[in-house]
């Protein structure tokens, strides 16, 4: 198994704020585990947190390092050193055909189109799937579509994949399947999500609360925790403890 990275993923004082408000608070974060899981419920700040270190946003204040390259300021570093599963497939699918869409990233890293082509081919070939080539994407079922954009990753060879609820929206053989493929994989995964059965497995879990990290250890400590917290607050009528 490959060492995913030397240096991980670093936050130093990182804050966003967004529409005048403080969505990220002065995260100080570490990340060098290979499973981990970044928990929260809705508007806690889960996909904001992905978007920084994916280098889509800068902080307004602090700092953000990927294997000691700023993400945002280093686009080309980031590229090879992150992937992102976003939860809707079709939120990143830019191409008309399976083969096209895969041989992208490579293309623009400079790669000739027929070269990228053939590294296309020989990745659907070994995931049985040959017959997707020339397929158009728009015949595909959603959970095929998220299945490519996988691939589409994959293609990158990234150090690390940002997963967005990957599981959103996939039948229960679909996430069985995305869960043994992702398991299988050598690269860091850094996934996000605000099931916590979906991290069970996870080496260090971070339980993310309006912006600041609540609890943060391996899952056999923080995902009780969070559930208990959740039925605690699922029992009131109102969300009265969330700002705006
Ligand atoms: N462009 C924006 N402008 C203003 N506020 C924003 C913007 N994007 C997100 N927010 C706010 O930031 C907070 C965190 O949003 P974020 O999408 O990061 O949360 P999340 O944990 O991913 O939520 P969910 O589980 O619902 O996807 C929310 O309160 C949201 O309303």
């Amino acid at each position: 198994m490959p060492d995913p990275a030397p240096s991980g993923i670093r936050l130093d004082q990182a804050t966003v704020r967004l529409g005048g408000r403080v969505v990220l608070d002065g995260l100080r974060l570490s990340l060098s585990e290979r499973r981990i899981g970044i928990l929260g419920r809705n508007g806690s700040g889960k996909t904001t947190l992905l978007r920084l270190i994916a280098g889509l946003i800068a902080p307004d204040q602090g700092r953000v390092t990927v294997e000691g390259a700023d993400p945002f300021a280093d686009r080309k570093a980031a590229l090879g050193n992150l992937g992102i599963l976003f939860q809707n497939p079709d939120h990143q699918i830019l191409f008309p055909t399976v083969e096209e869409e895969l041989a992208f990233g490579l293309v623009q890293q400079g790669l000739p189109q027929r070269e990228a082509l053939a590294r296309a081919h020989d990745l659907l070939a070994g995931e049985g799937r040959s017959h997707w080539a020339q397929a158009p994407v728009s015949t595909l079922s959603q959970g095929q579509r998220h299945y490519l954009c996988l691939l589409a990753v994959l293609m990158m060879q990234p150090r690390t994949i940002l997963l967005d609820e990957p599981f959103a929206g996939l039948d229960l053989p679909t996430q069985a399947r995305l869960s043994r493929r992702l398991a299988a994989l050598p690269q860091r995964l850094v996934t996000i999500t605000h099931d916590p059965a979906a991290l069970e497995g996870a080496d260090r879990v971070l339980w993310l609360e309006a912006g600041r990290i609540a609890l943060d250890g391996p899952p056999a400590e923080v995902l009780p925790a969070f559930i208990a917290e959740m039925e605690r607050i699922g029992a009131c009528d109102a969300d009265a403890d969330l700002a705006g």
